[in-house]
This record gives C-alpha cells, structure tokens and sequence, in this order.
C-alpha cells in the first residue's frame, strides 16, 4: 500500500489512508467544506450525518490525490525533508491527538507502525463507517503544529 511505502505520518479514514500533512491542501482547496467541519463539534451519535460524510470524504479523498499529484517531490536530501525524532515524537503527537479526542469525545486508533510510521485510523466504530464526526475530528487534528517534532537532518 502506498501509505506504507511513503513512511510519513498517516491519517486514515476508515479503510483509505491519506497523508496527515496534505490535509491543508486539502482542507483549502474545499474551504466552505473544510471551515465547516473545523467549526463543527462531534456529534455522540454520528448517526444522523453519516452520508454527509462519506460524500465529504470522497471530495477530499479525491481532492487529496489531485492535489498531490499535482505537486513535485523534493530530493530526499536536501534539509527541507524531515524524519521526525524518535521516542519524544511519537508519545508527544500521541499526546495532542488524545487531548483533542478527549475534548471531542470522539476517539482515533493510534498506531505506531514499524519504529517511525504513525498511523491514525479515524472511524465511528458506533455506525462501523465514517460519519461527519470523523471528518470533524480530522479536521482539528490536522491543525496541529508538528514541525517541533521533526528530527533536524544529521550533517553529514
Ligand atoms: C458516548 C460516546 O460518545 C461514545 O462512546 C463514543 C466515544 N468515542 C468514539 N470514538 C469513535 N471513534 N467512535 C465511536 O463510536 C465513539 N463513541
């Protein structure tokens, strides 16, 4: 699977996996959709915005590969690509997910894949599928600022 072989911080909606940080562009490119969201708090039930959301999120699935397609990868060398550090990193994002659940009550599976992979699964296990809570809870997770957890690149 792609979100695998990228070896990046990945936020999964249900059985599809994108990548945490193209959810700005995401998000942007579909700013009423994305503000909305953002703006939302997660409903307990979920029940009742359920198609709202798997059509939200076809948007975004679709949206996220357009927009990514669309970009250049930078060379793997250069000080602009950060591995985030090991340990402190991973228990630190942890960290701000959970606060953010726990402020929701809406709950993503965190897992650490492999010793660097973070992958956060993000479904409403009340309905066994996606609802708008889950894009809610994307949304605000995606605002989160990281770049303090990126490792600086060793000089060689
Ligand atoms: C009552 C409370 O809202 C429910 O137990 C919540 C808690 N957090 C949850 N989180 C997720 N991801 N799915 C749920 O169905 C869920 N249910």
């Amino acid at each position: 699977m792609i979100a695998r072989m990228l070896r990046a911080p990945f936020l999964s909606l249900s059985k599809f996996q994108v990548p945490l940080a193209s959810l700005p562009v995401l998000l942007g490119s579909h700013g009423r959709c994305g503000t909305q969201v953002i703006e939302n708090n997660c409903d307990p039930t979920g029940i009742s915005s359920n198609k709202i959301s798997v059509y939200g999120f076809r948007m975004f699935f679709t949206a996220t590969a357009k927009d990514l397609s669309a970009k250049k990868c930078v060379p793997c060398n250069t000080k602009d690509l950060r591995a985030m550090t090991e340990e402190t990193a991973r228990l630190e994002m942890f960290q701000l997910i959970s606060d953010i659940a726990e402020a929701e009550g809406h709950h993503p599976d965190l897992h650490l894949v492999g010793w660097n992979n973070v992958t956060v699964e993000i479904w409403t296990h009340a309905v066994g599928g996606l609802t708008e809570n889950d894009f809610i809870l994307a949304a605000k997770i995606n605002t989160l600022d990281l770049h303090h957890l990126l490792r600086k690149k060793v000089s060689a």
